[in-house]
C-alpha cells in the first residue's frame, strides 16, 4: 500500500460484516493458554501487529506456539506455569497489552527479562506496574529510569502477598497482574488506588481467567483476590474485536446507512460493544441479535458522554460528531493522552483540519461541527486515528489518510474491508 490513500465518498452503507478477532482477547488468551497445563487451541485469533509480537516474544521465553495464520487458528502448547528461557530480550513494537502483560508474566519466572519497543513505547508508562511487582518481591526497572519501557525484570518468581497496584493510568497493569498472579508462591490481593480507567477490559480479564479454570473474586474491582491456581489448556474462541467494530457502525451513522456486525451481542466480553450505546444517544436505532449487532443510521445529534470505560471508541465518536446538528464533549478519557499518541490533543488538531471548532479538555474534548472540508490527516501511527477518521471521506470529499498501513497494529485488512462494505474503491 501507498503512503497515503484517498477516501472516495460511497452512497448510504447497506450491509454486513466480520470484523477480525478482537486484539485483546487473542493476547489474554496466549498468555493464559501459555501458562496453562496442556495445549489450547485458539480460533478466530486476530493476525496483527499486536498479536504477532506476542507470539514472538512467547517462543522467545521458550513457549510452543503453532500459528496457522490463513486458518486464523493457534496452538499453544501450555508449560503449566514455567517460563523455559532463563533470559530474553523482547520487542513489542507500540503493543501496551504486550508489553504489560509480558512484564507481569515473566516475574512469574527466573530468570532476567527485557523488553523493549518502538519510540513512542518508551514513552509509554509502566512505573506503577514495576512498583507493585517490587511489592510482590521481584526485581525490576525502568531501564533508563523514566518510568517507561524498556523494562528490566531480574526474577526468581513472584513471592505474592497484598499490594496496591494504581488504576488511573492504565487498566492493562491490572490485567497483567491478575494473569500472573495465579503462579505465585502465595495468593495475591490487589488493592486499585485511584479511580481504574477501563474497567470492562478489568472484568474481561476476570472472564476469560474463569473460562480457563481460575477464579478471581473481583468484588467491585476495587480489592482483587487471586488464589494460586493453575489454567488448564482447552480450546478457545475468540470474539471478533468490538473496537474494531465500531468503524463500521460509524459507517452507518455517518452514511445513514444500516451496518449488521456479525459474531458479536449486548453479552460480549468486550466493553466497546457499549459504542453503539452512544450511537443510539445520538439518534441512531440499535438492533441487538443473538450474534449480531445492527446499527441503522439516522440524522445524528450532539451529545456530552463520558467515554472512559470505552475509550478505545472515542475517535469514532467524534469522526461521528463532525456531522452532527449540535456539539459533542466528551469527558473522562485522559488515560487517552498514554497511547499510540495523545488521543486527545492531536485528535483536536486532525478533526479542526477537517472544518470543526474543538476545545481541549484536559480528560476530553467538545467539538463543534463545522463546514466540513478535506483535509490530509496526519495519523501518529496510530492505527485508530487512521481507521476513525477515514469515516469522514465517506461522505466529504478530498479526505487523505497518511501512512494507512499503521493500521496493522489490529488491522491490516481495514481499507480493503472498508472499501468493500462501502461499495467503492479508495485511491
Ligand atoms: O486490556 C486491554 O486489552 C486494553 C485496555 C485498554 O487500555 P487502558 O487500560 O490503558 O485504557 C485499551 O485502550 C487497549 O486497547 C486494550
Ligand atoms: C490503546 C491501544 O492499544 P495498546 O494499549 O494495547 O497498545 C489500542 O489498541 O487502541
Amino acid at each position: 500500500m501507498t503512503s497515503r490513500i484517498e477516501i472516495s465518498p460511497a452512497p448510504p452503507i447497506l450491509g454486513s460484516i466480520l470484523p477480525p478477532g478482537s486484539k485483546s482477547l487473542t493476547n489474554r488468551a496466549l498468555v493464559i493458554a501459555a501458562l496453562a497445563e496442556g495445549d489450547s487451541v485458539l480460533t478466530g485469533a486476530l493476525e496483527s501487529e499486536d498479536t504477532h509480537v506476542m507470539i514472538d516474544s512467547l517462543r522467545q521465553l521458550g513457549i510452543e506456539v503453532q500459528h496457522d495464520s490463513h486458518a486464523k487458528v493457534i496452538r499453544v502448547a501450555g508449560t503449566g506455569g514455567a517460563i523455559p528461557a532463563r533470559e530474553a530480550d523482547l520487542f513489542v513494537a507500540n503493543s501496551g497489552t504486550t508489553i504489560r502483560f509480558l512484564t507481569a508474566m515473566v516475574a512469574t519466572g527466573d530468570g532476567k527479562y527485557r523488553l523493549d519497543g518502538i519510540p513512542r513505547m518508551r514513552e509509554r508508562p509502566i512505573k506503577d506496574l514495576l512498583d507493585t511487582l517490587s511489592r510482590l518481591g521481584v526485581t525490576c526497572r525502568s531501564e533508563t529510569g523514566n518510568g517507561c519501557p524498556p523494562v528490566v525484570v531480574e526474577t526468581t518468581g513472584l513471592v505474592g502477598g497484598a499490594a496496591k497496584i494504581a488504576g488511573d493510568i492504565s487498566s492493562q497493569y491490572l490485567s497483567g497482574l491478575m494473569m500472573a498472579a495465579p503462579y505465585a508462591a502465595s495468593g495475591v490481593t490487589l488493592e486499585v488506588v485511584g479511580e481504574l480507567v477501563s474497567k470492562p477490559y478489568v472484568q474481561m480479564t476476570a472472564a476469560i481467567m474463569s473460562d480457563f479454570g481460575v477464579t478471581v473474586d473481583a468484588g467491585d474491582l476495587t480489592k482483587l483476590v487471586i488464589p494460586p491456581g493453575k489454567y488448564q489448556g482447552r480450546e478457545y474462541a475468540i470474539e471478533p474485536d468490538a473496537s474494531a467494530a465500531s468503524y463500521f457502525w460509524g459507517a452507518a451513522a455517518i452514511t445513514g446507512g444500516s451496518v449488521t456486525v456479525e459474531g458479536l451481542s449486548r453479552e460480549a466480553l468486550q466493553g466497546d460493544v457499549a459504542f453503539c450505546e452512544c450511537l443510539e444517544q445520538m439518534g441512531c436505532q440499535v438492533e441487538y441479535g443473538e450474534n449480531s449487532i445492527k446499527v441503522i443510521g439516522s440524522r445524528v445529534h450532539g451529545i456530552c458522554i463520558d467515554m472512559n470505560a470505552i475509550s478505545d471508541t472515542v475517535q469514532t465518536l467524534a469522526a461521528v460528531a463532525l456531522f452532527a446538528d449540535g456539539p459533542t464533549t466528551v469527558t473522562g478519557v485522559a488515560h487517552n493522552r498514554h497511547k499510540e499518541t495523545d488521543r486527545i490533543g492531536d485528535l483536536a488538531r486532525e478533526l479542526r483540519k477537517l472544518g470543526a471548532i474543538v476545545e481541549e479538555l484536559e480528560d476530553g474534548l467538545t467539538i463543534i461541527p463545522g463546514k466540513l472540508q478535506g483535509a490530509e490527516i496526519e495519523t501518529y501511527n496510530d492505527h485508530r486515528m487512521a481507521m476513525s477518521l477515514a469515516l469522514v471521506g465517506l461522505r466529504q470529499p478530498g479526505v487523505v489518510i497518511l501512512n494507512p498501513t499503521c493500521t496493522n497494529k489490529t488491522y491490516p485488512h481495514y481499507f480493503a474491508d472498508l472499501a468493500r462494505l462501502a461499495g467503492v474503491n479508495f485511491q
